[in-house]
């Protein structure tokens, strides 16, 4: 795996209100790396997504994507940047039909011509198992085909930097599995990955490393191995007693 840095975070900060949501969080992505996030509810997950893409400014702390300092950039500015992500509750362009909506995340990010983005995001249709649904409006897809249609958005802007915020959840094992596979091959394509997941098979299967975090603050980072072994990680996520 490539030790390179693609994505830094230091002394990382947001509350809302008194409460303190990500507090002082140092994390490097290492380019070609699926990073697993874990932690449990209210731990400052999405939150740390929504400082990444822009979608929420930080209390304090720096970023840097690709060795470039970000600053205020709004979030299709990171995405146009190479920073693409998905919603845990998807959000589609409900009047287009499934094609549509990847092209304009396609022409939108990938900065390439349209002959190209479609032939794209016909491929992308394909990997995320939406051909059949490609000329259905968005907005009358089942739940479980919005988020593969959330994954497909994200890809098709080209991302370099993907994160994904729960995207397993509500799959049967066959399509757990197909999931991770995908997330492999988008991987092995060159995409470093960062991926938030309760769903723990699916995630340990596929993550080159885990960060866990509680109260907005990183308690294990590692191997995905040594990470679930940890006690501190088996108490406070798994809600394990630990015999001392
Ligand atoms: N815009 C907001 N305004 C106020 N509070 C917020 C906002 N966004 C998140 N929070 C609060 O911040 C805390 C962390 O939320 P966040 O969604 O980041 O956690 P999470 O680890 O992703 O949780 P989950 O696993 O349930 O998705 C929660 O207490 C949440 O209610």
């Amino acid at each position: 795996m490539a030790e390179a840095v693609l994505f830094q975070a230091r002394g990382l900060a947001k509350s809302f209100g008194a409460v303190r949501v990500v507090q002082g969080l140092d994390f490097d992505v290492r380019a070609g790396e699926v990073l697993g996030v874990l932690g449990p509810n209210g731990a400052g997950k999405t939150t740390l997504f929504n400082l990444v893409s822009g979608d929420v400014a930080p209390d304090a702390g720096q970023m840097t994507f690709d060795g470039r300092p970000l600053g205020q950039e709004p979030p299709f500015q990171r995405c146009r940047l190479g920073i693409g992500r998905t919603y845990q509750v998807p959000r589609p362009y409900g009047g287009m039909t499934v094609f549509e909506n990847l092209l304009v995340a396609a022409l939108f990010g990938g900065r390439q011509p349209e002959a190209a983005a479609q032939a794209r995001c016909a491929r992308i249709l394909d990997e995320c198992g939406l051909a059949a649904r490609a000329n259905q409006l968005a907005g009358g897809l089942p739940l479980l085909d919005r988020k593969r249609l959330e994954l497909a958005r994200a890809l098709a802007s080209g991302p370099r930097l993907l994160l994904l915020d729960e995207i397993a959840g509500g799959l049967t094992d066959e399509e757990s599995k197909q999931l991770v596979a995908l997330v492999r091959q988008i991987r092995d394509g060159g995409v470093t990955v960062v991926w938030i997941e309760h769903v723990l098979h699916a995630l340990m299967a596929v993550a080159d490393r885990l960060m866990v975090l509680n109260f907005g603050q990183k308690i294990a980072e590692g191997a995905p191995a040594e990470v679930m072994a940890s006690a501190e990680v088996q108490r406070v996520y798994m809600g394990l007693e630990v015999q001392a």
